[in-house]
Formats: structure tokens, sequence, C-alpha cells
């Protein structure tokens, strides 16, 4: 499903125009479908079926109240990294007991509160972090529900940023080391052990990577079943890659088909953490061009918009499609290849390079599948107030994070008395 097509050279958001929310909320400025959000959910729940499951949206990927709101309005659960993202939540009416709190460095206030509010499961990625659990628990009087995220060193083939499974990389327990964690953790008085997880990275675009990480665990999972450490559930991550360019990833329906053949016979509940694959092609950026420049070795569009904004770009080269909002016929527009670029002073604020376009200053781009790691990751850089936040359902569009301020900025810091 594209939430966003054009209709009479016009670029459209479901049934609103771009351009009218260009000029109702300025730019630059971020814009999501609510259809898609529940589109892209959907595709994970009709896929699992009558699977025993719980699909658990990553909240990093885009935590805007309205985002979360529609996808708990749908039965979702979610994976939190902080107790940020838990109060985001449960503000948005997220239920507690469908809630995972993964990340590997959870403070001690963070822990309290997810076990006061009850949530689901800890994903633990340290014997450190058990401990930690293990004590808050045991101050608090309860036990903790655990999960081992466990590293099955395979590689997921993707930006070596975002690769998460390898034994290089900072996350989860060594498969090799995990079975004794396990046994330590069965035999802490305030920690229930649960179930297992293992998330291998982001923008995956082959099933393979998930499959071979899956026979790892799985063979895990039998080597507890027969130590005597039974296992409620299996998480096997997000990660699910989608379309930017011209790559091509699978589709959430053969992933799950594959999973689900992998995981036959085993009275496991399958659990899942996607993010980008429900929140990117849902949104949408917006930006107004405010100068052409034309050198002699370049043409550059000049645009209000950022790498403070939309950070993909800049940190990992990432290509994002970036179109004309207006294709309506006009003399003023020079065709040429331009690269696209925001007002911050580095040289590495662009959101595209060598784009063809032909564009006139003062015209609106939209930057295409932002809806993920995008307002999420963006920054008051070079003082700049962070993006207004627009969510479209049907022909409505409401506001749903107003642009920053300065004043809100400036309210924040304070000067020494003398
Ligand atoms: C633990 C964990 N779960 C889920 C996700 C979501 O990943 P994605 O947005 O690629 O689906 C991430 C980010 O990669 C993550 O670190
Ligand atoms: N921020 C990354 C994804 C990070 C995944 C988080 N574990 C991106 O924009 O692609």
């Amino acid at each position: 499903m594209n939430p966003f097509y054009y209709q009479n050279n016009e670029l459209f958001a479901e049934q609103v125009a771009l351009r009218n929310i260009a000029a109702e909320y300025g730019t630059p400025c971020y814009v999501y479908s609510r259809a898609a959000l529940e589109h892209n959910l959907l595709a994970y729940e009709n896929a699992l079926g009558d699977t025993p499951h719980l699909t658990c949206y990553a909240v990093k990927a885009n935590s805007n109240l309205a985002v979360l709101d529609v996808l708990a309005r749908k039965g979702a659960g979610f994976d939190i990294v902080s107790g940020g993202e838990l109060t985001r939540v449960l503000a948005a009416g997220g239920k507690a007991e469908k809630i995972i709190f993964s990340g590997l460095g959870k403070t001690e206030a963070e822990i309290e509160q997810a076990l006061q509010a009850e949530i689901l499961c800890f994903n633990i990625e340290s014997e450190p972090e058990l401990d930690r659990i293990n004590a808050v628990a045991a101050g608090l009087g309860v036990r903790a529900p655990v999960s081992v995220r466990v590293n099955p060193d395979v590689d997921a083939g993707t930006h070596p940023y975002i690769s998460t499974g390898l034994k290089e990389n900072k996350f989860g327990i060594d498969i090799n080391r995990a079975f004794a964690v396990y046994e330590r953790a069965a035999a802490l008085d305030n920690i229930r052990v649960t179930g297992i997880d293992c998330h291998i990275g982001s923008q995956l675009t082959a099933i393979d990577p998930y499959l071979d990480a899956i026979d790892r665990v799985l063979s895990l999972v039998d080597q507890l079943s027969a130590a005597g450490i039974q296992l409620e559930h299996f998480d096997m991550g997000g990660g699910l890659g989608v379309v930017y360019h011209k790559e091509t990833p699978p589709s959430p329906q053969l992933l799950i088909e594959a999973v689900k053949r992998k995981m036959e016979g085993r009275n496991l509940v399958l659990m899942l953490e996607p993010g980008r694959s429900i929140a990117a092609n849902a949104g949408i950026f917006i930006t107004r061009i405010e100068f052409l420049k034309h050198t002699e070795h370049k043409h550059f569009a000049i645009i209000d918009g950022a790498m403070n904004d939309l950070l993909r770009p800049a940190l990992y080269g990432a290509w994002q499609e970036i179109v004309p909002v207006s294709t309506a016929p006009s003399d003023l527009r020079s065709e040429y290849v331009y690269d696209v670029v925001g007002p911050v002073c580095e040289s590495g604020d662009f959101l595209g390079k060598d784009r063809e376009l032909k564009i006139a200053a003062g015209d609106l781009l939209a930057v295409r599948s932002a809806g993920a790691y995008g307002f999420v990751m963006s920054s008051n850089y070079n003082t700049r107030n962070r993006a207004a936040e627009v969510m479209v359902d049907g022909d409505n569009a409401s506001l749903v994070r107003q642009r920053e301020t300065i004043d809100y900025q400036l309210s924040l810091e304070n000067v020494l008395a003398e």
C-alpha cells in the first residue's frame, strides 16, 4: 500500500494534498498515514493468523503518541528501549502486559518503573544486567520475567552501523555463553525465565539470515529444555527491510511463513519486534526549496529541511527518494542533476545527492519512506526547531506534534548567576 500518490500533478497523503498541509502547518514537516500504519501492522497479523504470537512494534522507529495510539488500538504490543518509551506507550493507551523491554543499558530506575508497570518481559543483554534486574525485583518483592537476547553470530547483510547479531557487536549474549546464563537466571530468586530473543539487525532484505539465526537459537532452546528450563516464547526480533531504492525485501507474509515452518511442532509463542517495516513507508517528509544555487561544478537545491531533521543520509549514506510535491508544468522550473542540501554548516548535510529534478525556488519537495528513524533521530543542531508532525486519516490532517519554538528551546537553559 502506498498512501502517497499523485493526482492531477499533486502529491497526496491519503485524501489530503501535501501542499495544503505545508500551507497550514509549515515546513519542514513529517506526514504520517494512519491507514498505512494499520495496513503494515495487519500484514504481520494476517500472516501470523492463529499462530500464538505477539507483534511488538519497535517504538524507537517512530514514537509519536499518535502513531503508538493507532497501533495500540489495533492490538499491537510494543518493544521499548527506555523508561521514556515506556511512559509514551502507556500514555498512548498501550497495554503493559504487551510490552517487552529491550536495550543494553537499563538503569535501576527504568527497571523499577517497568516492574511497577508489570510489563510482559525484559530482554536482557548481559549478566550484570540480569543481576541488576534481580536486585531491583527483590527490593520490590516481585519476580521479574526475563528473556535472554542471544547473539547468534549471524551476518544480517546490512549496513555495519545497523547490524547487531555479529559477535563483535555490543548486543546480546554470546550464544555459546547463553546456556550458562540461563542456568544462573533460573536459580535466581527474583527472576522468572520466560523466553529467548534474538535481533540480528535492521533493514534486512533476505530471509536466510533470519532462518540461520532461528536454527541456532532453537537448538539452544532444545538444550535448555533437556536441562529442565522450559521457555514460553521465542522473540525473533525485528529488522525486516523496506524499499528505499532498489532493495527487494521479502514481504512480512513471506518471512512469517518461513519462520512458521521452522517453529512447527514447538510450543512457543512467537514474538516479533518490527519497527521500520511498519512505520517507514507510512511517512513522508516535506520541505521547501529556499534557493537554487548553480556553480561551475554543481547544482544545489537548498532546502529548509536538514540533517538535523532527517539524519539517515548523513549518518549511513542512506538513499531516500526525493520527489516534487507538484509536477504541474511550469516554465519557471529548471531541470538539472541536483544535490539536495540543508542549511546546516556541515558538508554532510544533504538529503540526497545527484538527483534529477525539475524545480524552482519556493517549490515543495517530499522525501519518501521517512516514517521510521526520521523525526525520532532529529536534533536541535544549529539551534533549529524540530519539525512539525502531522497525521492524515482519510480526508483529515491533524497536527500530532507542534513545531518546536526557539522560546521552548531556550526555556530549558540557564545562565550562571554571575
Ligand atoms: C532490539 C531491537 N528490536 C527491534 C528493532 C527494530 O528493528 P527494525 O526497525 O529494523 O524492524 C531494533 C532496531 O534495529 C532493535 O534494536
Ligand atoms: N536508525 C537506523 C536503524 C536503527 C535500528 C535500531 N536498532 C536507521 O535509520 O536505519
